[in-house]
């Protein structure tokens, strides 16, 4: 097995729960490092030895039980939420046993609590990590009292209430700061999807017409040089043809029956040329009644049969208020890319076959 396989295994493969596991490694390599201090401070006989060891072993269960919550919650319904405040609670508890046993070391203990406080700000919501900070805060301050009303002599009542006091403090503060940088984050995360949206938003009015949903002229061109490049980069150059499509009559159909008829007649025009198209082929919106396509690795004489398709179509559409014999029609410009010629010389050609097929009566393709 693979490095990348076993990864999988043992951290999953989607990416939430990659991140949930990353926090469970960062926080399981800093238990080992705090018991690793508390297990030499035992053999240095700073603390009792047994005493580290049961607070070691209890860690260790912790660390591994973390792990199969996080690895396999999800399997069992439990939300990440639900995982991380199990594993809070669990790290809050560590913190009871270690203030316990550590004699004059406990006041450092207290540190554990504000990575507790931390730790939840990544995975829960603000007032949750409220929440669970005023359960470690009642934990600890139980702690500290029956460790003062039972040995008043190691734990000073003084001492212990100040400390207390300024734990309290300490562990709020960072709660709410910690509280605010994940609001902060959060309208961060919003902003940064309405920009994504903008962009796609963006990105479709760059490249599409509103009116017929097909390519505009801005990304036609975009096309026709990314045809050039494509036949330029050595590709075996076989035959590209462009047509100039042009609806005959347009202004009478507009001025006879109304400017939302003439629209409802392109987008009907647009929808039954394209379904006659290819998945390489692209047809754009060129002008107002003027449309462009391009039909790479295409040989002029199956190019006509195309447009003639088009045509056969076209000439099916029924508008409402117009006479069931009134055909749609279109003049046709045709012709195929000559050799390496740049492919707006091959537009230029196509408009003056075009121009020639109106001025020759219209609804017919010519081809140059
Ligand atoms: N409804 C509508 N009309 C448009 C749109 N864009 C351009 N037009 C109209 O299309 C008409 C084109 O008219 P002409 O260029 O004279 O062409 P034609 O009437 O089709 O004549 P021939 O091309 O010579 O057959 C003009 O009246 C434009 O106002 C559009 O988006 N919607």
């Amino acid at each position: 097995m693979g490095p990348a396989a076993l990864s999988r295994l043992l951290f999953g493969a989607e990416p939430k729960l990659r991140r949930m596991m990353y926090y469970w490694g960062a926080t399981a390599a800093l238990y080992t490092v705090f018991v690793g201090l508390l297990t030499d401070a035992g053999e240095r006989g700073l603390i009792d030895r047994g005493d580290a060891l049961g607070l070691a072993a209890y860690t260790a269960a912790g660390i591994v039980g973390s792990y199969l919550l996080v690895r396999l919650g999800a399997r069992f319904g439990l939300a990440p939420t639900g995982a991380a405040a199990l594993q809070a609670v669990f790290g809050i508890s560590c913190n009871m046993w270690a203030y316990s046993i550590t004699g004059p070391l406990r006041g450092a203990t207290l540190m554990g609590l504000m990575v507790v406080v931390v730790f939840c700000t990544f995975a829960l919501r603000p007032r949750q990590t409220l929440a669970l900070t005023a359960v470690g805060l009642a934990a600890m301050g139980a702690t500290m009292w029956w460790h003062q009303a039972h040995d008043p002599l190691h734990y000073p009542p003084l001492v212990e209430g100040l400390t207390f006091a300024i734990m309290a403090g300490c562990s709020m503060t960072v709660t709410l700061l910690t509280g605010e940088a994940s609001k902060l984050r959060a309208r961060l995360k919003a902003q940064k999807e309405d920009l994504v949206t903008a962009l796609d938003t963006i990105r479709t009015l760059a490249t599409v017409d509103e009116l017929t949903a097909l390519s505009n002229r801005r990304h036609m061109n975009e096309m026709l040089a990314q045809e050039e490049r494509r036949h330029g980069a050595g590709m075996p150059g076989r035959d590209t043809c462009i047509a100039l499509l042009d609806i005959d009559f347009f202004k009478q159909i507009n001025d006879r029956h109304g400017h939302a008829t003439g629209d409802e007649v392109l987008r009907s025009f647009a929808q039954a040329a394209r379904a006659e198209l290819r998945a390489g082929d692209v047809l754009a919106r060129w002008g107002g009644e003027e449309f462009l396509l391009m039909l790479p690795d295409t040989e002029e004489a199956a190019a006509l049969a195309v447009v003639e398709r088009i045509r056969a179509r076209v000439a099916l559409l029924q508008f409402e208020g117009m006479a069931p014999e009134r055909r749609i029609s279109f003049s046709a410009g045709l012709t195929a890319r000559r050799g390496t010629e740049a492919l707006a010389d091959t537009v230029n050609r196509a408009d003056k076959a075009l121009y020639q097929a109106k001025s020759s009566g219209r609804d017919r393709t010519v081809v140059a």
